[in-house]
């Protein structure tokens, strides 16, 4: 009987050392088990994303392929963006449809057999409702009247031709409008983009990422909006589209620390340029602008910021420019990007922003597409409004 038990014993334990080695063999020679979640990236509160392996991040890039950043919604395919060059003429259809109604009222009411005193008030008052600004609309008005009156009596191409060469000469033909991209000694270039939210900064910086990507430069975005964590999302996306990086920390976090480390970031990977997007909107406006300012000292720890873009809705007149000012107070804008162009009539808002702050329009937004970004071209510009719907 003890016999029968013990041998039944022994099969018992054979039995559950066989299983076990047969259950414990396939993790062995498998993958190592998935690590938790916040080490794959999947976003844990509280925790930053964690960096790539950097040496195989910099094989794959070397070898043109993605590097696939933490964090970052999983992108299907690394798009190649079309170059920036001629990107207005492109869209100048666009523009054109948006801008017909100024271009054609204006040509309208200077082609009239007789200019009388109304009539110029007529044409001022169009400059106007195209947020062309008061002061710079009786300087249109007045140049046009000595010249209408040197020319005397006005074929079509000749009313068109004063028109276009009055307007240039508003918007300026000598400005500097590049955005400065180009690395230099100190390394990546930096360029900041502020502005009020639902401008479309968020954006902007995404689509001039990829304008950058398209002219073939290395991009890292720094997501320094930390006011709001969907806006450093966003950027993800965008930078996972081209393939760009993006440095990003918890809601909350110190922006000019999340500055700090993008330029870091571009530095270490050898970037052309990083472009950092910061918050528009704080508890206190006072806040805002101490904040913008310290993520401006903060970056010029490391290296010199290279332009500070302000981004400006073209639709929101009066009450966008008020806005613009106070930015202009806290930090040194050195252009302009007038978005939504495509959704005004009130192109002349190119004309008053640049007067107002004294710094030149270089990007244009004329769409919601990711590639409906394009340099500011005042020829292209002037073109598209004076030739109307074509
Ligand atoms: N039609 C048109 N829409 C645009 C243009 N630029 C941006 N938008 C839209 O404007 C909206 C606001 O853009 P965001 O980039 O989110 O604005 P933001 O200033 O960053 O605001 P937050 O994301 O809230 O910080 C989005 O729906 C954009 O697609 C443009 O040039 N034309």
């Amino acid at each position: 009987m003890d016999y029968t038990i013990f041998a039944v014993i022994i099969f018992v334990v054979a039995l559950l050392v066989v299983g076990g080695a047969f259950l414990i063999r396939p993790r062995r020679s498998g993958a190592p088990p998935e690590p938790p979640a916040e080490e794959r990236g999947e976003g844990a509160a509280g925790t930053t994303t964690a960096e790539p392996d950097e040496e195989s991040a910099q094989h794959e890039r070397a070898a043109g392929t993605a590097v696939a950043e933490p964090g970052a919604p999983a992108a299907a395919e690394i798009e190649t963006p079309p170059p920036s060059a001629g990107r207005l003429v492109r869209l100048r259809a666009r523009l054109a449809r948006s801008q017909n109604v100024f271009g054609q009222s204006l040509l309208g009411l200077l082609s009239a057999d007789r200019l009388d005193e109304s009539a110029w008030e007529e044409i001022e008052d169009t400059l106007i409702t195209a947020d062309v600004g008061v002061t710079s609309a009786a300087q249109i008005v007045e140049n046009l009247r000595t010249k209408v009156k040197v020319l005397g009596s006005r074929t079509p191409d000749e009313v068109r031709d004063l028109l276009r060469s009055e307007l240039l000469a508003q918007i300026g033909t000598d400005q500097d409008r590049t955005v400065h991209t180009e690395p230099h000694a100190g390394g990546p270039a930096v360029v900041m983009v502020v502005g009020v939210n639902g401008t479309g900064k968020t954006t902007t910086a995404g689509k001039l990422a990829r304008v950058l990507v398209g002219d073939g430069r290395s991009v890292v975005l720094g997501a320094a909006d930390t006011f709001r964590a969907a806006a450093a999302d966003q950027l993800e996306t965008w930078g996972s589209r081209v393939g760009a990086p993006v440095v990003r920390r918890d809601e909350g976090a110190d922006p000019a620390s999340v500055a700090f480390e993008a330029v870091t970031r571009g530095m270490d990977d050898h970037a052309d340029t990083v472009i950092v997007d910061t918050a528009g909107r704080l508890h206190t406006k006072t806040g805002l602008m101490d904040e913008l300012g310290k993520v401006k000292r903060v970056v010029e720890k490391k290296t010199s910021v290279d332009d500070v873009l302000l981004v400006l809705d073209a639709t929101t007149g009066q009450n966008g420019l008020r806005q613009a000012r106070v930015f202009a107070e806290a930090v040194n804008i050195s252009g302009i990007v007038l978005t939504k162009l495509d959704g005004t009539a009130k192109g002349g808002i190119v004309i008053q922003v640049q007067r107002e702050l004294g710094v030149p329009v270089k990007l244009v937004g004329l769409g919601e597409g990711p590639d409906d970004l394009a340099p500011f071209d005042h020829e292209a510009f002037v073109d598209a409004i004076l030739e109307g719907g074509e």
